[in-house]
């Protein structure tokens, strides 16, 4: 059915919101099949006083969970891979257990425990300790495998950037090359996404981009700048620079089925319970809003930087924002609010 027309002044609201509860900046663009809504609140740097652009690159954080997962996906397509076939056949040795497969991973029902817990524990610190850090996959599984598994494997739902480090792992041996090179030529370069990048180990956002500021633990403490770091604890689950123009195309462009074969796509979208209002599908977010849309997409937590990247189910209509904080809970939960204005129009009154 047709959809309630966006509400820009609601979504300024958001925004406003957002900054007011910590983002140094915020922006949100809604594209309804190319009618382009875009808001942009407060600052790109706090040193300079540049004020945030609507084009300004940032981090995409977990959003590339689901462009790591449009890979696999293809490779699926391509007959080089099985979605069930256990991660073992194609990486032997890796797992610990044979049963795990590669559909367990893109929907993080592996069990394998998220390594990210421990490394950031304590938010300054952890960060402080990996942020120029380059680590290979190898190294971050065997973080995970340190502790015990969440759960057996297909049995629950437990989130994990682990998976997604052992579906970057996956790309790279099916392949035969580097993750960056996968992206780029499967899906940055076909959908002439020029604000995006797979950035690693290198530590600089390419060109104009947002500054990100952490947001300590201890109330009142100094935002910390967190702009350059290598991501590399996080790789193909976390490491794509893009902007919010480059993320509405890409999402409009998988939902609408652009990307991969249908079948795949259903694949992607069949979701498991994650909460009344949520579901994982794989690689894949699904958030049922309260005017009873359901929309796609995934969101995105690295420091300095928020995401939400969702999409209609045909992908005829997107919204991503983004905030220039992190660690910050109310500006997280504020920033949901864009969905709200994006797909359910005004609310009731
Ligand atoms: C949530 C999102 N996940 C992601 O984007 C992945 C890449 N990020 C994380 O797992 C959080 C890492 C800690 C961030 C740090 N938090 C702390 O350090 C907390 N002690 C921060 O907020 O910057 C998703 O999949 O939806």
């Amino acid at each position: 059915g047709t959809l309630p027309s966006p509400d820009p002044a609601g979504l300024r609201a958001v925004l406003d919101a957002a900054v007011g509860r910590g983002a140094p900046g915020a922006t949100a663009r809604i594209d309804d099949r190319g009618t382009v809504t875009e808001v942009t609140v407060g600052l790109a740097d706090r040193r300079t006083g540049r004020v945030l652009d609507g084009r300004d690159r940032f981090r995409i954080g977990s959003v590339t969970k689901t462009f790591s997962a449009v890979v696999l996906m293809q490779l699926a397509d391509e007959g080089r891979l099985d979605l069930d076939a256990p991660v073992n056949r194609y990486l032997p040795g890796l797992l610990p257990d044979d049963a795990i497969t590669v559909r367990h991973v893109l929907g993080h029902r592996s069990g394998l425990y998220d390594y990210a817990d421990r490394l950031f524990a304590r938010t300054v610190p952890g960060f402080e300790a990996v942020r120029t850090r380059v680590f290979t996959y190898r190294e971050l599984v065997d973080l995970s495998l340190r502790h015990p598994r969440l759960n057996r494997p297909g049995a629950a739902y437990s989130y994990a950037n682990t998976n997604f480090v052992v579906a970057g792992m996956l790309i790279e041996r099916l392949t035969g090359h580097p993750v960056g090179a996968e992206l780029r030529e499967r899906v940055f370069r076909p959908l002439r996404l020029r604000d995006t990048f797979y950035v690693h180990p290198g530590t600089a956002i390419p060109g104009r981009h947002a500054r990100g500021y952490l947001t300590p633990d201890r109330p009142g403490d100094a935002l910390v700048d967190a702009t350059e770091q290598t991501v590399s604890w996080a790789q193909s689950a976390g490491a794509v620079v893009s902007s919010t123009r480059d993320v509405g195309t890409f999402l409009s462009a998988l939902l609408s089925g652009r990307l991969t074969s249908p079948a795949r796509l259903r694949e992607m979208r069949r979701t498991v319970r994650v909460s009344d209002t949520q579901g994982y599908g794989l690689g894949l977010r699904r958030r049922d809003l309260f005017c009873g849309v359901s929309v796609y997409g995934h969101t995105g937590a690295v420091q300095g930087y928020y995401t939400y990247a969702f999409a209609t189910k045909d992908g005829r209509r997107s919204l991503t924002a983004f905030a220039t904080t992190s660690n910050n809970g109310p500006v997280l939960d504020t920033l949901a609010g864009t969905l709200d204005s994006a797909f359910c129009g005004k609310p009731p009154h």
